[in-house]
């Protein structure tokens, strides 16, 4: 139960009225020339909708969609998308379902992809989409503020935008990290996408705005599903349980119990999920709840279920936007159960393919050195996959042994000609600190992607002047405890180079100013 889960924490004491016909008869872009349809797209301040449709007092943003939608039908763009076998040949294969069916896997117990009807999305030039995307960032207009559903027809494309749950995720700050940089890599355009600076504090919301707006999609069509469950190591379930509640949908989350922070076990808690704390690993509860959805009419919201990697893709579509569309060398990515880096790629991928940018970085997936199944398979060779037991690590979100995408990150890999690195407990916690103490406040998974940062910097595989993005997954507030622990000097084994604790001083003048000048005296400026 979660409230003895909490108690044996040691750490948790410190009417709508319609226009009965539309007065003008819009025109969407896909109506329109190209060129005038990409420049109408870059002067609309909505989606497809130069002209401003008239509010009541009493309307809202959805009201103001749903209207538009009565003038403006998204349909008329016959963009559409299907689940297919992941790695299947398009020629051969035809095997296929529809995202209303509630599917997890292909016949042969493979992985299932999401597919778009890209002779469709082809129909308008990469200018085109450019223009669409960029017209929507910034605007309060649903779903279209969120960086997620401002991609919408190359994320779900069939949902009426009266079905979607979300909080405007995405557009998250992509952080030049100047100072860090310089100082200890020698680079000069070196960023951070601060992925954990959202709605839960990870990434995660980017997948479950699309995953819960097709369950509440699902059960507005009256389709068998009483719940949405995950297994998680903390991020997942935050995610899930804060959606879920925004639509009154009931949500199961399964944890590993002991192995997550306390900030991330009381979001779901919070979010009045149901919590169950299991004694086993985070491979443990995921085993369990693929056991659960195929009994029970619960659906699976882990990353298996590949409508999750639709939104997660859009951070990768988000950094070339925010490059103004110019490519980066490289992109660093931590991995744990494997979906993230399958879904970066697959961003940057359909960004290439419809002829929005002419290349695609270079990927990296950055393991902890006590979870690294993945690495140990990239060492290997490719020659054979082991799953392995996840031992302890301060990036617990990535705590996984057997993730459940292995196919989806070697294929993302092997077609960016990326690489996999590991992270020891010491070289990730340094990393943390050191990024920390150039004033970001950075999760220690980003420090395992600093970490093989720092590695391919030092082997002169990542040049000075590459352009590098390392994704930060989670907010650092998340993970107080490490950093207490860190900075206290408090972990077995670890000497702790950056760690800086508070001095004590009696509350006097003389020792305030003893203590003062000695620390004066050292920094550089003094
Ligand atoms: C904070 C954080 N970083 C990285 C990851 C790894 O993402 P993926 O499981 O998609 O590899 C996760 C979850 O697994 C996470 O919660
Ligand atoms: N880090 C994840 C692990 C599960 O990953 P998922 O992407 O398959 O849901 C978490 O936060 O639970």
């Amino acid at each position: 139960m979660a409230s003895s889960y909490l108690i044996q924490s040691p750490n948790f004491s410190t009417t709508l009225k319609l226009p009965s016909k539309p007065t003008t008869l819009k025109t969407t872009p896909s109506f329109l020339p190209i060129k005038a349809a990409a420049a109408a797209a870059a002067a609309s301040s909505s989606n497809n909708t130069p002209t401003p449709t008239p509010t009541t007092k009493s309307s809202n943003i959805r009201d103001k969609a749903r209207r538009q939608n009565l003038t403006n039908p998204p349909q008329i763009n016959n963009f559409s998308a299907k689940y297919v076998p992941f790695g299947a040949d398009p020629d051969t294969s035809t095997e296929s379902y529809s995202l209303d069916e509630i599917v997890y896997r292909s016949q042969s117990g493979g992985l299932l992809d999401v597919q778009h009807d890209l002779s469709a999305l082809k129909a308008f030039p990469g200018s085109y989409w450019r223009a669409l995307f960029d017209s929507r960032v910034g605007k309060r207009t649903w779903p279209y503020g969120s960086g997620v559903w401002s991609k919408k027809e190359w994320v779900l494309p069939d949902i009426s935008s009266d079905d979607i749950v979300s909080a405007f995720e995405g557009n998250t700050n992509l952080f030049w990290a100047e100072r860090f940089g310089k100082q200890f890599l020698g680079m000069n355009d070196l960023w951070v996408k601060h992925c954990g600076i959202s709605h839960t504090g990870s990434f995660k919301d980017l997948g479950m705005t699309v995953l819960v707006s097709q369950v509440n999609r699902l059960r507005k069509m009256n389709k068998p599903v009483v719940g949405v469950g995950c297994a998680s190591t903390g991020d997942t379930s935050a995610a899930l349980s804060a959606y879920c509640a925004s639509a009154g949908i009931p949500s199961i989350v399964f944890l590993p119990a002991n192995k997550i922070s306390i900030a991330q076990l009381v979001q779901p808690i919070a979010n009045g999920a149901f919590v169950l704390s299991i004694d086993t690993d985070f491979d443990g509860c995921m085993k369990l709840i693929r056991e659960v959805t195929s009994e029970l009419p619960i659906y699976l919201a882990n990353s298996l279920n590949s409508l999750r990697l639709e939104g997660q893709k859009t951070a990768a579509i988000e950094i070339l936007q925010q490059f103004d569309w110019e490519v980066p060398e490289w992109v660093i990515i931590p991995g744990g159960n494997l979906g993230n880096i399958y879904a970066f790629y697959k961003g940057f991928h359909m960004c290439k393919e419809l002829g929005l940018v002419d290349k695609i970085p270079r990927l990296v997936c950055a393991q902890a050195a006590n979870a690294n199944p993945l690495y140990l398979y990239y060492k290997s060779a490719w020659d054979e996959f082991k799953a392995v037991k996840a031992n302890s690590t301060f990036a617990s979100a990535i705590q996984i042994g057997d993730p459940v995408s292995i196919d989806r990150a070697v294929y993302a890999l092997k077609k960016s000609n990326g690489i996999v690195e590991e992270a020891t407990e010491e070289e990730l916690m340094d990393a943390m600190a050191m990024a920390d103490s150039t004033g970001m406040f950075i999760c220690p998974h980003t420090g395992v992607a600093l970490t093989a940062l720092m590695k391919l910097r030092k082997s002169g595989v990542i040049g000075s002047t590459d352009r590098t993005v390392v994704v930060s997954t989670a907010h650092g507030l998340k993970f107080t405890q490490s950093k207490i622990d860190y900075h206290s000097n408090n972990i077995k084994e670890m000497a702790c180079r950056y760690a800086n604790p508070p001095v004590s001083v009696a509350a006097d003048f003389g020792s305030v100013m003893d203590v003062l000048k000695k620390y004066l005296s050292k920094t550089p400026k003094y």
